[in-house]
């Protein structure tokens, strides 16, 4: 299987002053802990990084200070997590049947997770890791004020790793060139495309390092202080 990291963002809402994967965590980059799965994943033959055109030295070093052996490319990533993903799958082999993304700026995807995404892909043709919302969801207009409760029965947040068929993956990808749909993970590209989409538990701690908080969080996991499946 291919793995594709976008790590091509520019960590706008964590306000830094740059890409929140790079940002140490513990002993090492944000970037760093999901190499090292897929690295010591069966699973993974060739893994793919999309990062920003300024960024690709930074990415170089943390590839040879793993080393992470499985790195075949580092590609620049695009304006959008749809254009950074669209670069990766480009440079991936077409004997590859299957293909995951997943996102550098969640560090701790576990050996587990990536196993069940993948056997479910197997059944499916596509799987996503996602978990069923727990708190009650509200639309709101550009006031603040109230316009709708959704029923939460159903609905789930969905997360990274997503595995799909390469083939799929490609034709959503080609379709949304065409059509311009634009959307903020890939299976919602494959799901337009028609293709089934199936939802595997994911894992709380699997959290998407986006805000100064979320960072905070990330040392508390790493210090033990929390822990859970
Ligand atoms: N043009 C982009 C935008 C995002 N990403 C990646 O997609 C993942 C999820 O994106 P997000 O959390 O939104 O990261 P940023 O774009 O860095 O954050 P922000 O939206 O706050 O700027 C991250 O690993 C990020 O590096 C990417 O590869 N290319
Ligand atoms: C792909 C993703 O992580 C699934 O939750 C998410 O959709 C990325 O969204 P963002 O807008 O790039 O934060």
């Amino acid at each position: 299987m291919s793995f594709i990291i976008a790590a091509a963002g520019q960590g706008r809402r964590m306000g830094a002053g740059g890409n929140k994967v790079y940002m140490p965590l513990g002993d090492k980059p944000v970037l760093a802990y999901s190499l090292a799965v897929v690295e010591a994943s069966p699973l993974v033959d060739e893994v793919i990084i999309v990062t920003r055109g300024e960024d690709i030295h930074l990415c170089r070093e943390i590839v040879a200070a793993g080393p992470f052996r499985k790195v075949k490319e580092i590609v620049a990533g695009g304006e959008e997590r749809q254009d950074s993903v669209a670069a990766g799958l480009k440079a991936v082999a077409p004997p590859a049947e299957w293909v995951a993304v997943h996102d550098g700026a969640r560090p701790f995807l576990s050996l587990a997770l990536l196993a069940r995404v993948v056997d479910a892909a197997g059944k499916t043709g596509a799987a996503v890791a996602a978990l069923p919302v727990k708190e009650t969801i509200k639309r709101g207009n550009e006031e603040g004020i109230v316009t709708a409760t959704l029923v939460r029965e159903g609905l789930w947040s969905v997360q990274t790793p997503q595995v799909f068929r390469r083939e799929w993956l490609v034709d959503a990808y080609s379709k949304a060139k065409e059509n311009g749909w634009t959307a903020t993970d890939d299976a919602s590209l494959v799901e337009k495309a028609g293709y089934p989409v199936r939802l595997v538990y994911g894992e709380e701690i699997n959290i998407k390092i986006t805000t100064p908080g979320d960072m905070i969080l990330a040392r508390a996991i790493l210090a033990g202080e929390w822990s859970c499946g």
